[in-house]
């Protein structure tokens, strides 16, 4: 089985009136949200161009920083320095899924807080990102503005897939608290399989809010999302489109129609990629780690509701679903605050 495909370019422009190409996408939408959570998203007007300089942009820097200056954005707990349990770069291991550590390194960024302090020291998810660069910044900051617009031409969509008017979920929205996640995999060899038994590139979860779109490199046999029976499907990227699945809020929000799948990131057991890397290496708990042959980088962006947003069942999603209410209804920044506390090895662990 793959993917289905949703081409969301009918919904891209704001203002526009009611079409059989909006009807045909919203029903295709559906359908993906109901059936899997997963889908290709084409349509989305991105260029190519601006995609593939998110994806070097992350792979050069992690490459080529040294460990002091990565060191220099390190994430760190909440209180301490500029750090706010969140934001900034972790190195490999320090990501943990399932109680095991996920073999990737990644700089986190989200949006910012709405009572974000003007100084240190900062309550979780208070701080400001922390940054590698100029540039670095640039370049990702005009990225997620862009894909705040596709995500809330997505959320166009799927209200006419509910069939509700198309603004909708504009008050949820805006701002949308925005998370992104600059992530490089390096190979996972035999020898850091056997000091960390069990864990993977990144280990099988669910995501947290609406939507999230993935841009990855073109390495396949990545990643894997759960299937109905429990297979494992393959998410490989397919040229020109994202990968896109329901997060959490989205399956309250619609009473569970959507499904907010688990997925997780193999690593890649082909050597296939990036001979131009060949020689650079890094040590992981004592463990050289030669980058060159296949260094995965993915860049997830996640499209969420705003801070303060409160997201309860549909009542029209309810009566599609039995009549009961499911979830009990959650503040998006809390229920990211929760999700957030359990992602990181901390001293107090
Ligand atoms: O790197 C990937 O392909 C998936 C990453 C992911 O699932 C996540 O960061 O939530
Ligand atoms: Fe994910």
């Amino acid at each position: 089985m793959s993917l289905p495909f949703v081409d969301v370019s009918p919904f891209l422009k704001k203002g526009t009136p009611p079409s059989p190409a909006k009807d045909t996408s919203a029903k295709s939408l559906f359908d993906a949200c109901h059936d899997v959570g997963f889908f290709y998203l084409k349509g989305h007007g991105i260029p190519k161009e601006t995609c593939d300089l998110v994806l070097d942009t992350v792979r050069n820097w992690m490459l080529t920083a040294t460990d002091e200056e990565k060191a220099t954005i390190a994430r760190k707990d909440a209180g301490v320095g500029d750090g706010d349990g969140a934001r900034g770069y972790q190195k490999i291991g320090e990501n943990v899924t399932l109680g095991k550590s996920d073999f990737h390194e990644a700089i986190d960024l989200y949006a910012t807080h709405p009572l974000a302090p003007p100084s240190p020291p900062y309550q979780p998810l208070h701080g400001p990102n922390l940054w590698p660069n100029h540039l670095f910044s640039d370049i990702f900051t005009s990225y997620i503005d862009q894909i705040l617009l596709l995500g809330a031409a997505l959320m166009r969509c799927m209200a006419v897939a509910l069939s509700l008017p198309e603004d909708h979920f504009e008050p949820f929205i805006n701002p949308s608290f925005w998370v992104c996640r600059a992530i490089g995999y390096p190979p996972l060899t035999p020898e850091a399989i056997k000091a960390n038994p069990g864990g993977v590139g990144c280990g099988a979860h669910s995501d947290y809010g609406c939507w999230t779109f993935l841009l990855t490199d073109e390495t396949r046999g990545a990643l894997k999302v759960e299937g109905k029976d429990g297979e494992w499907i393959d998410a490989n990227p397919v040229e020109g489109c994202y990968v896109v699945n329901v997060g959490d809020m989205l399956m309250q929000w619609t009473n569970g129609l959507f499904k907010s799948t688990v997925h997780q990131g193999n690593h890649p057991p082909t050597l296939d990629l990036l001979q131009r890397y060949d020689g650079l290496m890094l040590t992981y708990m004592g463990i050289v780690v030669h980058l060159g042959s296949n260094y995965r980088v993915s860049v997830p962006v996640f499209f969420e509701p705003s801070w303060e947003a409160k997201i309860s069942p549909l009542e029209g999603c309810i009566v599609k679903t039995g009549g009961k209410a499911l979830y009990g209804g959650a503040t998006y920044g809390e229920y990211l605050l929760g999700k957030v506390a359990s992602n990181f090895y901390t001293e107090k662990q």
